[in-house]
């Protein structure tokens, strides 16, 4: 298997039909490897979270294959696609998406109870990832008694509990004032480093995007490399 955790080859999607289809992605090709960061800044309307949802298997393209840890998941049934998913992929959203009803420490020990470890191992992994964002002492707070940036903190620490492979964040800093957008992602680049993840990063925030191991943009549905 090679390094790359995360393939997208010819992929292809559009939204509607006839005179009101929207193509957004004509042929796109995007490759990235165990312990990388690749930023993609494109316009609005470019097909960032299409790519994304395509890459964290949300969306299904219409055409080409997306390959993550070697396996190639256009043959996969929805079973597959759900366990691969919860076991692999890590996603994090611009808006954090934590469950309001309960704390911290149980919105990330959350997946790992569902992949069925126990209760005693899933909350020591959720407290460990929750210090290392430095929000270890807010585990028993709910997501409204958050700050933003905290909650996005929390966010990531859920995306990241069952050791995903590929994390794909969708402007995950988008909702933040700057000196938290730089905490939040200095939070996540150094988690996705620790675990050799493959994580791609939509941003509108250039100085962010220089952050990262490698920029890519949108053009034409394609994916181009550029530099900031
Ligand atoms: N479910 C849908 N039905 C129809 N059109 C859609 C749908 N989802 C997205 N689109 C269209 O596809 C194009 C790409 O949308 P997408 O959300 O991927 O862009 P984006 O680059 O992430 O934009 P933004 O930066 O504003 O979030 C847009 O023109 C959008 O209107």
């Amino acid at each position: 298997m090679s390094d790359a955790h995360l393939v997208l080859e010819g992929v292809k999607h559009s939204y509607g039909e006839g005179d009101k289809a929207v193509h957004v992605l004509e042929d796109a090709y995007l490759s990235v490897k165990s312990g990388e960061i690749v930023a993609i800044v494109a316009p609005s309307g470019a097909g960032k979270s299409t790519l994304l949802h395509i890459g964290g298997l949300l969306e299904r393209p219409q055409a080409g294959e997306v390959t993550i840890c070697g396996t190639p998941t256009m043959g996969l049934g929805e079973r597959g696609r759900t366990l691969m998913r919860r076991d692999t992929i890590g996603y994090v959203y611009q808006f954090h998406n934590l469950l309001p009803e309960f704390s911290a420490l149980e919105n990330v020990a959350m997946p790992q109870l569902i992949s069925g470890y126990t209760s005693n191992s899933a909350q020591n992994r959720a407290q460990t990832l929750l210090d290392m964002l430095n929000v270890g002492p807010r585990a028993l707070h709910r997501p409204a008694e958050l700050s933003g940036g905290e909650q996005q903190r929390v966010a990531i620490a859920r995306a990241a509990a069952n050791h995903p492979r590929v994390i794909l964040a969708d402007e995950p800093t988008g909702n933040l004032d700057p000196e938290t957008s730089d905490l939040v992602f200095k939070a996540l680049a150094g988690l996705i480093r620790e675990e050799g993840a493959a994580a791609l990063i939509a941003t509108h925030n250039h100085d962010l995007a220089r952050k990262a191991d490698r920029i890519v943009t949108l053009r034409r549905g394609r994916v181009e490399p550029i530099t900031l």
